[in-house]
């Protein structure tokens, strides 16, 4: 028997009406499926729906066509019990309370007082726990309000651009946190700029633009697309050292291509970034006929 998707939208379009009367399509006929423990990212210019397609799987916004539900239910009924939470780029904290009474308040809120020393820790905020909001700096704002959607303990898990003002080494602890999250069988959803972090930890990546996903699959298989250039091959395991692969190896490789007019072997995978500069360079309807 199949499992009830984390979430399922088919068709799902939003239209706003711009202030000169104008309507703007923010979403248009988007279908997406996410399985249970995926960790999926979704990446896109400025403007491309990213947002809005969050809103809407968080029953913020109401979709103008299309269905959208989160473990089966209606996105506004999923975040009531508890199943779904988010950490949005916007919401205020109040700024006289501290970290702790901030968990805490909201906790109360859930009937979960009992889930305060876990997204304390989980956040990684158990240091400054007695530090009042308006003294945290905006990353460790973030990893409050990322503090507060564990509260309810939800399955899924919605962030858009979590990691804005956080430093390196938090950034790379956050995510620590989010993928032994992820392995115990939490689903995760993120809006990014970072290319950087849909590589590293996003096992799925969605490209969206003009209201439209433009890919979706591997991270790995959505690099490829659009940098497809770079030729790749598993070495045999026994030139493959911890530091690198065996260069004397890689010499006989090079010797042995160069008679088909191969040179300049290089070992690299294509970037995500090359994917995202061809997505924003170019139209989506040239990229759905691209051939490479
Ligand atoms: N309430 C609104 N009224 C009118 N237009 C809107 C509204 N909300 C969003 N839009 C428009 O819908 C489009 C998609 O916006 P959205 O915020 O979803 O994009 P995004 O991918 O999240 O962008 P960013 O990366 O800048 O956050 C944009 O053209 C935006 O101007």
């Amino acid at each position: 028997m199949s499992r009830t998707p984390a979430i399922h939208a088919t068709g799902l379009r939003k239209q706003f009406r711009a202030t000169d009367g104008s309507e703007v399509v923010a979403v248009d006929d988007v279908d997406l499926t996410v399985q249970p423990g995926e960790i999926v990212a979704f990446l896109g210019p400025n403007g491309a729906g990213k947002t809005t397609t969050v809103d809407m799987l968080l029953g913020l916004t109401t979709p103008s066509g299309g269905t959208v539900e989160v473990y089966g239910e209606a996105p506004g009924r999923a975040v009531a019990t508890g199943r779904v939470s988010a950490v949005m780029q916007t919401g205020g904290l109040l700024n006289d309370f501290t970290v702790l009474e901030t968990v805490q308040a909201i906790a109360h809120l859930h009937g979960r007082r009992d889930r305060v020393d876990d997204a304390i820790e989980r956040a990684g905020l158990a240091p400054i726990a007695k530090r009042r909001v308006q003294a945290c700096s905006g990353g460790e704002q973030q990893r409050l309000k990322f503090a507060l959607a564990l509260v309810p303990d939800p399955d899924l898990i919605i962030l858009d651009e979590p990691t804005t003002g956080m430093d390196v080494s938090t950034r790379q602890s956050f995510w620590e946190t989010m993928r032994a999250d992820a392995a115990e069988g939490r689903t995760i959803v993120f809006a990014t700029h970072y290319l950087a972090e849909a590589d590293e930890f996003a096992e799925r990546t969605i490209l969206m633009k003009s209201g439209r996903i433009v890919q979706d699959g591997r991270t790995a298989d959505v690099r490829a697309a659009f940098g497809g250039r770079t030729v790749s091959f598993q070495p045999p395991a026994e030139f493959v050292h911890a530091d690198g692969i065996d260069p004397d190896w890689l010499a006989r490789v090079s010797a042995a291509l160069e008679p088909l007019g191969i040179s300049d072997v290089e070992v690299s995978s294509a970037s995500l970034e090359a994917a995202f500069l061809a997505l924003t360079a170019a139209d989506t309807h040239e990229l759905e006929g691209a051939d490479r």
